[in-house]
């Protein structure tokens, strides 16, 4: 898999315009995708434990000053039954405020389940996975911004959402209040403050909008770099790769940091306007009355009546305006989810426009094949797996031809060798025969479904899934079918003796002992190879598509695993190097480069 350089400019649209709003708002109905559905169910909880909770903050606002009334007029009573009231508001408030982060904490999960589960099921559609990661390059890291970045979004999205969600009511009550208390001015120059906090903030926010995306692509680079590292970490190991490794680390460690430091240069200029209207704000209802007073609005008032008019004021205005500049704390929190929002918005635009594209190839395989059919179960299947018609094939962006003008039919008992140096293009046209590639030219028809009783590949790199023993052989079914019990364990069984693996019974445990290790590091080329053809055994499809699947085996080994694919009625289409494979095919196909073929019957079989 590429790593894919940064498109140019990518940072430089990621800003906080039309194009935000709108994914923001593509991303909402993902997250609220019904009236009646558990997210607003919840975010409707949430907002009535913030209004409650508001209440009682209100309450217990109040009780100082009932205080100072029951204790200068000596009334016991009274001071008892305060304490007890204020004991009662302080639980109760405790109470909300630890429900209401609780609500906001199940909100978050049940958004990252959904936006999670949404962009999986379009990953996973068709080949679009395939597409994404090998043959595009426009989207970096999907698996970070699946994983990680979507985590983060909603993370500082369910933060956010107490605050926003009170907002409008606590900025109505305050605002009625302080025009009670001040009259127009009041609200009015709050209301301006607020204003050009906002576009001072927007225009601080926008830079840093951008440079989080960037930073976000190169953390996903630098994970990425360690995933390659533990991966590969045998062969690494043998090149005594160490330093070299090291350094090409440390030098995406570097990019990493370096776009780190940039960024918070930018947030530098965030805090300072933040910080700023924070403190700015604290004086502003002093301004606010300080108006009338020296404009003589006031000039009847003895110096008591004005401190206990500017006390008033003060504290509605002191409110209505901490009511904004919780608003405007909140800038940091949504340059995070703004970046967030670019990248899992332009993920989730590719992968729709990709699975719409896939739509009609995927009417042909996963859902069409049966996942859950197993062997002997009867099908009615074409005879014919592949009817290839001038069919031309290039490698992606190139324009030089691997195959051209190739005319082919493969049937049933047609077993067929594709031959070739290396590079030439055996693997590409099984790719197009996958449906992984199109043809540049000619039409490519698959005649029979994939899966068991059709068509299964064994790819070049064996490919294992997390999961037992019995997980691996009957892959890509979920559970075997019919429900043969433990009939099914002595075929998978006999099948592990036919490849030569009985031990990795004893050494699993058993069939469905879970095993934590990686089979990748465990089981040797070879190995691996064997138990590619338990899969095939076990799945026992009309044709079996072998690319370079007995490449790590004797010739021995190989004459024996090819025996046991005919005696069980496979077709097998193979690619191979070695003359000794001849003798399993009835044609033999060999690219000779620059798109020349030749198609040959063989004396074998
Ligand atoms: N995803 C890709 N993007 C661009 N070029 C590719 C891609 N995959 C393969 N190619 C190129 O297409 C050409 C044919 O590749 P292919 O894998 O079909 O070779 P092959 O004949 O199977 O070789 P080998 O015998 O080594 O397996 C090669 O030059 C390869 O570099």
């Amino acid at each position: 898999m590429a790593v894919p350089a940064a498109a140019p400019g990518a940072g430089s649209r990621s800003k906080l315009g039309l194009q935000f709003l709108q994914r923001f708002l593509q991303i909402q109905k993902v997250l609220f995708p019904s009236w009646s559905s558990e997210n607003v169910l919840m975010f409707l909880t949430l907002l009535c434990v913030a209004l409650l909770e508001q209440l009682v903050i209100y309450q217990v606002g109040l009780i100082p000053s009932q205080f100072y009334q029951v204790l200068g007029s000596k009334d016991l009573n009274g001071f008892k039954r305060l304490t007890f009231l204020a004991v009662v508001l302080i639980v109760l408030n405790a109470t909300l405020k630890s429900f209401d982060q609780f609500t906001c904490n199940l909100l978050y999960v049940s958004w990252r389940k959904g936006l999670t589960e949404h962009l999986h099921r379009l990953y996973f559609r068709g080949r679009v996975y395939y597409t994404l990661n090998v043959l595009r390059d426009d989207i970096d890291n999907p698996d970070q911004r699946i994983s990680q970045d979507v985590e983060r979004f909603c993370r500082q999205l369910s933060s956010m959402a107490r605050q926003l969600i009170i907002s409008p009511f606590t900025l109505v009550y305050y605002t009625y209040q302080c025009f009670q208390s001040t009259g127009w001015l009041g609200p009015v120059s709050i209301f301006g403050y607020f204003i050009l906090g906002t576009m001072v903030n927007k225009l601080l926010m926008g830079p840093i909008v951008a440079k989080l995306v960037q930073q976000e692509k190169l953390e996903g680079d630098f994970r990425f770099k360690h995933m390659q590292i533990r991966v590969n970490a045998e062969p690494a190991a043998f090149y005594r790769a160490g330093h070299v490794e090291h350094m090409r680390t440390d030098r995406r460690l570097q990019r990493l940091l370096q776009t780190q430091r940039e960024l918070m240069s930018r947030e530098l200029w965030l805090y300072i306007g933040v910080n700023t209207f924070d403190y700015l704000g604290s004086i502003l209802s002093y301004v606010v009355i300080a108006i009338p007073i020296f404009s003589g609005v006031y000039g009847d008032l003895s110096p008591t009546e004005l401190s206990t008019l500017v006390s008033k004021n003060a504290f509605v205005c002191i409110y209505l305006i901490s009511c904004f500049t919780r608003l405007i704390d909140l800038s940091t929190t949504l340059t995070d989810v703004a970046g967030y929002t670019h990248r899992i918005g332009e993920l989730q635009e590719t992968l729709l426009d990709m699975s719409l594209k896939s739509q009609d190839s995927e009417d042909l395989d996963e859902s069409k094949w049966d996942m859950d059919m197993a062997p002997g179960w009867p099908a009615e299947l074409a005879d014919t797996a592949f009817a290839l018609e001038r069919v031309s094939i290039s490698a992606p962006s190139s324009d030089k031809p691997l195959i051209k003008d190739l005319g082919l039919k493969i049937s049933e008992g047609q077993n067929l060798l594709i031959t070739g140096n290396t590079g030439t293009g055996k693997t590409s046209l099984l790719r197009v025969l996958g449906g992984l590639w199109e043809s540049t030219r000619g039409s490519v028809q698959m005649l029979t479904d994939f899966g068991p009783h059709g068509v299964l590949f064994l790819p070049q790199k064996p490919f294992f899934t997390d999961g037992t023993l019995r997980e691996q052989v009957i892959y890509p079914l979920k559970e075997i079918y019919p429900d043969s019990g433990s009939a099914d364990d002595e075929r998978i069984v006999r099948f592990l003796e036919l490849a030569g693996l009985s031990s990795l019974v004893t050494r699993t445990g058993g069939l469905d002992q879970q095993v934590d290790w990686n089979w990748y590091d465990v089981l040797s080329p070879g190995e691996m190879q064997r138990l590619s053809f338990t899969r095939l055994f076990y799945l026992q499809p009309k044709f079996a598509v072998l690319d370079e699947a007995t490449s790590a085996l004797t010739e021995e080994v190989e004459s024996e695993l090819y025996r046991i694919c005919h005696q069980l009625g496979m077709t097998c289409i193979s690619v191979g190097h070695r003359r000794s494979l001849e003798k399993f095919h009835s044609w033999v196909l060999k690219l000779c480069g620059g798109g020349k073929w030749e198609l040959t019957r063989t004396k074998g079989e």
